[in-house]
């Protein structure tokens, strides 16, 4: 059996960085920008107005002062002139400061009389003006890759770039396979379950970025796995769950060796998770998932998250640690690397008290995967230990 880090590297190359492609603006949140940007202009583009009030020359800044005012500036439509000392120019928000202003008296401290301002007794500090390329210059750049947020969005919007080049979505195709699934919804005769895996990992897959192909569910004959597996055509990933392991029905390997795959790896020492077997089917990675649901979202998180941010161009690292306190005892770890259900709060970890495979309602109320190194030594409650965020 290899090590976790072995397998990932494994699974790593099996894939690579995919090609870019263009998408408008409105659809980019969550891409990864595979191009730097460069803004095509200054924001603001000219010094403009923070407040509502009266350019004026902050010489003319004064409690008291009388000024005359020659016009007005709003957004949008700025004053054509420029303005001396004596003067005030009408101002609003977001209007272009006219030449010889540099400075804005908010409208609370003047009292207006037909075309004379008085400036109030006690004046703010100002000036109420942002500088032209205050937030952005032309050629400021935001750069790939990097995964767009709704922030980045709006930024790239104000820096007039309205179409982006971003990562191509890896395409995944999810297959449950077992006589004993049915689809949420359907009508599960006495011996048979709910399939839950494909559904709790595309949702993960497609929070990461990628888009997963829920395939029909198939059977554990020959056939119809082999159905699966053409249905699956054109993925980068094709993704099997269950049938993994050892037992008499546990087909996926066989079928999928059948087929052309290469496999370049089976089983690792990790809990949950053992079962995985990996490899390349035509232009394809192949990834055989374990059944038990734990098992499946597990390896989600540890090994399909990973490949998917290669594939988006964000490099080759495994699933980001952070670590905490224990907040109680823990006996000695078994011999594979336990990825154990915990919830972290205040910056301590507890573990669950129940790890068996199959529970999703733990691993549902769980907010962290804590992780202990195979053959862990005994430790004590305060000790820091890493874990996966979920
Ligand atoms: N003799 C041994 N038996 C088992 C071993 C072993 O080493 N020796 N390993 C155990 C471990 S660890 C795991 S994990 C499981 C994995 O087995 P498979 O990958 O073959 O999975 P199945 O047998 O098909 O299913 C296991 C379990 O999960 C349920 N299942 C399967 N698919 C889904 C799905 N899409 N949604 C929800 N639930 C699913 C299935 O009904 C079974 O209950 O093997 C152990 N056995
Ligand atoms: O190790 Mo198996 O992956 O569930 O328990």
């Amino acid at each position: 059996m290899i090590s976790v880090d072995e397998a990932l590297s494994h699974l790593f190359s099996l894939v690579a960085p995919l090609e870019a492609e263009s998408a408008p603006l409105q659809d980019a949140c969550g891409r990864v920008l595979a191009e730097t940007v460069t803004a095509r202009r200054d924001q603001p583009p000219f010094s403009a107005s923070a407040m509502d009030g009266y350019a004026v020359q902050s010489s003319d800044a004064v409690p008291g002062a009388r000024l005359s005012v020659i016009g007005e500036a709003a957004a949008g439509h700025g004053f054509a002139g420029g303005l001396s000392q004596g003067q005030a120019v009408r101002i609003f928000t977001g209007a272009p400061v006219p030449d010889g202003a540099d400075r804005v008296v908010i409208q609370e401290d003047v009292a207006r009389e037909g075309n004379t301002i008085t400036l109030g007794d006690q004046l703010d500090e100002g000036p109420h003006i942002r500088r032209k390329g205050t937030d952005f210059s032309v050629g400021d750049a935001m750069k790939a890759p990097r995964r767009l947020t709704p922030s980045d969005v709006a930024l790239l919007a104000a820096m007039n770039i309205p179409r982006v080049m971003v990562a191509r979505k890896p395409v995944v195709a999810l297959i449950s396979t077992g006589d004993e699934l049915v689809m949420p919804g359907e009508d599960p005769g006495p011996d048979q379950i709910i399939a839950s895996n494909t559904f709790g990992l595309k949702a993960m897959l497609e929070e990461m970025g990628a888009t997963a192909r829920l395939l029909p569910i198939a059977r554990d004959n020959t056939a119809s796995l082999e159905t699966a597996f053409d249905l699956a055509e054109g993925a980068d990933l094709v993704v099997t769950i269950g049938g993994a392991s050892v037992g008499d029905h546990d087909m996926v390997g066989d079928v999928a060796a059948s087929l052309g795959m290469e496999r370049s790896f089976y089983k690792v020492r990790m809990r949950p998770g053992k079962p995985l077997m990996a490899g390349r089917m035509g232009q394809a990675a192949m990834v055989g998932l374990p059944g038990n649901p734990v098992s499946a979202m597990v390896c989600g998180h540890v090994f399909l998250a990973p490949m998917i941010r290669l594939m988006l161009g964000l490099g080759e690292a495994p699933a980001p640690r952070r670590s905490a306190r224990l907040a109680q005892d823990i006996d000695k770890g078994g011999p594979r690397e336990h990825y154990m259900r915990a919830t972290v709060a205040d910056g301590t970890i507890l573990a669950e008290d129940r790890q068996d495979s199959s529970l999703l309602s733990v691993l549902a109320r769980a907010n962290a995967l804590m992780i202990r190194p195979p053959d862990d030594a005994p430790r004590a409650k305060g000790e820091t230990i890493e874990y996966i965020p979920i």
